[in-house]
């Protein structure tokens, strides 16, 4: 009789591993003498020890092949959040993870680590030192959030320890870092368009911006400290920088590291969200004639006008988390790692 080889346990996958977590996640992994097989929709760079797959998590054949001999999966894919499309983020983030978790139980993987996000369990008003036990957003601030709070109750309830199969959910909130193709690219092409001269509010808002080495590094200890008899199994942990910001001294801090001017006029939060709503409706009305993609969305005037940061104590005591890098040097690392979006480049 055939006996089936117990994969390594250093040998685990990366389901969007091409992307700005992922790649993260992926050289530190290899840094920490794993051997990794990269499953993600398009294949963006080449490195020794990584194996790629490219398809669509969605199609069990196409992933199959990707979790041969794996023992430990991270899953890390989404369709980016600032997409409008519905049926994408159900097909991938909802039908998808139903696939991921399918054919991990088929491919034998013991332990499923997802990335979740600190999101969905906010819903527009102020969240202070949020923990773990908030229940989920009923009003979430968009469909992108929407299937994220399904994704996450998906991995956690597929947890079963007499089975062997064992998952975790890492929250993180913010994430910038060299490569991240959304904060900064946003944040530069608003200034470039003379639209960052204003604060929404009063600016005292704080927030949780996390760089992603230390994203990855709770993803790894969550992996590592995932076994059957452990009190982490089927629970989510947010993964924070634990140095609440000010939304407008981040914003600031990047801007003027790339040689921009800082936002300094103050606009009334309930005018700027009541315009927005307005504009968005607007662009809802008017898209079967012309389509336009405002950058003042309610949900961004949200993020950008709220409280929003969380507790990580959950993972500071069960994980053994601590943050790697400091705000400080996380934004001088991320400023540097730009010169393409300096002013004047
Ligand atoms: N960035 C942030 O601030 C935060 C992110 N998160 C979560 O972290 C995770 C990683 O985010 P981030 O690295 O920023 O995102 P990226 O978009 O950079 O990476 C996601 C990767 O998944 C790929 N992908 C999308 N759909 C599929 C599919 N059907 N099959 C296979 N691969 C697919 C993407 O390809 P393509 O680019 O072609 O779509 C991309 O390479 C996501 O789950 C996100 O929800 C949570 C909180 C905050
Ligand atoms: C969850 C957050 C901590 C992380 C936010 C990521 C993005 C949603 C933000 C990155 C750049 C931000 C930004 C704005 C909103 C939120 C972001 C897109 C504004 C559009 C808010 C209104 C402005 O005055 C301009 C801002 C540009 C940057």
């Amino acid at each position: 009789m055939a006996t089936r080889v117990r994969p390594s346990s250093k040998r685990c996958a990366v389901i969007g591993g091409s992307g700005f977590l992922g790649r993260h996640l992926v050289e530190k992994l290899l840094e920490r003498g794993y051997s990794v097989s990269v499953f993600d929709i398009r294949q963006s760079y080449e490195l020794p020890g990584v194996t790629f797959h490219q398809g669509d998590l969605c199609d069990e054949q196409d992933l199959l092949p990707a979790l041969k001999d794996v023992s430990l999966v991270f899953h890390c894919a989404s369709p980016a959040p600032a997409s409008d499309d519905r049926g994408l983020f159900e097909r991938v983030n909802i039908q998808g993870t139903r696939i991921v978790i399918q054919s991990c139980l088929k491919a034998g993987v013991q332990k499923l680590v997802l990335t979740s996000s600190a999101s969905v369990v906010f819903e527009g008003t102020d969240i202070k030192n949020g923990r773990e036990d908030l229940p989920y957003a009923r009003k979430p601030i968009d469909y992108y959030t929407e299937t994220k709070i399904q994704q996450e109750k998906l991995v956690l309830e597929a947890c079963d320890q007499e089975k062997g199969f064992l998952t975790v959910a890492i929250r993180p909130h913010g994430i910038f870092g060299p490569r991240d193709p959304q904060l900064v690219p946003i944040l530069v092409d608003t200034a470039r368009r003379g639209k960052m001269k204003f604060i929404i509010g009063d600016g005292t808002n704080l927030v949780d911006f996390t760089f992603v080495e230390n994203v990855v590094h709770g993803h790894i200890l969550a992996a590592e400290r995932l076994r059957s008899d452990s009190p982490i199994c089927g629970k989510p942990y947010h993964i924070t920088n634990d140095e609440p910001i000010k939304f407008w001294d981040f914003m600031s801090e990047v801007l003027v590291g790339l040689g921009y001017a800082a936002p300094r006029y103050h606009l009334p939060y309930s005018l700027v969200y009541g315009l927005a709503l307005l504009l968005w409706l607007l662009a809802l009305i008017l898209r079967p004639l012309v389509s336009f993609k405002p950058t003042f969305t309610p949900m961004r005037v949200a993020l950008a006008g709220t409280h929003h940061y969380y507790s990580c104590d959950r993972a500071k005591q069960e994980l053994g988390y601590k943050p790697l890098v400091s705000l400080k040097e996380g934004i001088a690392r991320t400023v540097e790692s730009y010169p393409h979006l300096r002013q004047g480049a």
